[in-house]
């Protein structure tokens, strides 16, 4: 197949500061992992990805964390299809800021309703949760519980799951991969087959 040929599909990554999103797009574009935390600025990443036998070409961009006061940069709205929000399950804020930051985006798309996967990330630190028990210590890690995050997302007429970047090698349920194929589930569910453009009902005066 041709790279003309292919789907192209922009996907945009957002979410709080340290919440993994730069883990999990390394992860699933170059397979590893990496301890240490660099603040991202931007990154646009590419990867062919297949999925229900038809071949897409996935432009990533791995944005910077976002507070509740950063305003939605215009380049992470236009031309965008779908979006990955991601919150870590060990922060209650990065939760609080799925809400805030999906209401900027359909505000600035001016549609109701965007393709969309909210992403609890970090989930391996759940398990240490098990480790903490067995050794008494009784301190859990997570902050928001997994109904919290598929609520919100049915809320939002979103996809939702729990994935590790860290573990994602080791845990087949955490694998990364699963992230940007419901996001293309989301993205089809909503586009005609002749349309290669976002919904957008912004007027943009040049
Ligand atoms: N245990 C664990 N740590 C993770 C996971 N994902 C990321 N981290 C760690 O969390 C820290 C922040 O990860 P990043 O991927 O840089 O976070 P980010 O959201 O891109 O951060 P910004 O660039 O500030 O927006 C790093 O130290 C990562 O190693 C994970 O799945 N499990």
């Amino acid at each position: 197949m041709t790279g003309d040929s292919l789907k192209k599909r922009k996907i945009a990554v957002l979410g709080s500061r340290s919440v993994g999103k730069s883990s999990l797009v390394k992860q699933f574009i170059e397979n590893h992992f990496v301890e240490s935390y660099y603040p991202t600025i931007e990154s646009t990443f590419s990867k062919s990805v297949t999925y229900k036998g038809v071949e897409y070409d996935c432009h990533i961009i791995d944005t910077a964390g976002q507070d509740e006061y950063s305003p939605l940069n215009s380049q992470h709205a236009i031309g965008i299809h779908g979006y990955v929000l991601v919150y870590s399950i060990t922060s209650r804020n990065s939760f609080n800021m799925i809400q805030i930051v999906y209401d900027k985006i359909v505000d600035f798309c001016g549609v109701s309703d965007i393709p969309c996967v909210v992403v609890g990330s970090k989930a391996d630190l759940q398990q240490r949760f098990v480790i903490h028990v067995l050794t008494a210590t009784l301190s859990s890690s997570r902050q928001v519980d997994a109904s919290e995050g598929e609520k919100l997302a049915q809320a939002n007429k979103a996809a939702w799951i729990e994935t590790s970047a860290k573990n994602a090698f080791t845990d087949a349920s955490m694998s990364t991969g699963k992230v940007f194929e419901l996001c293309l589930a989301e993205i089809e569910k909503r586009t005609s087959p002749t349309q290669t453009e976002p919904q957008t009902s912004r007027c943009l005066i040049m």
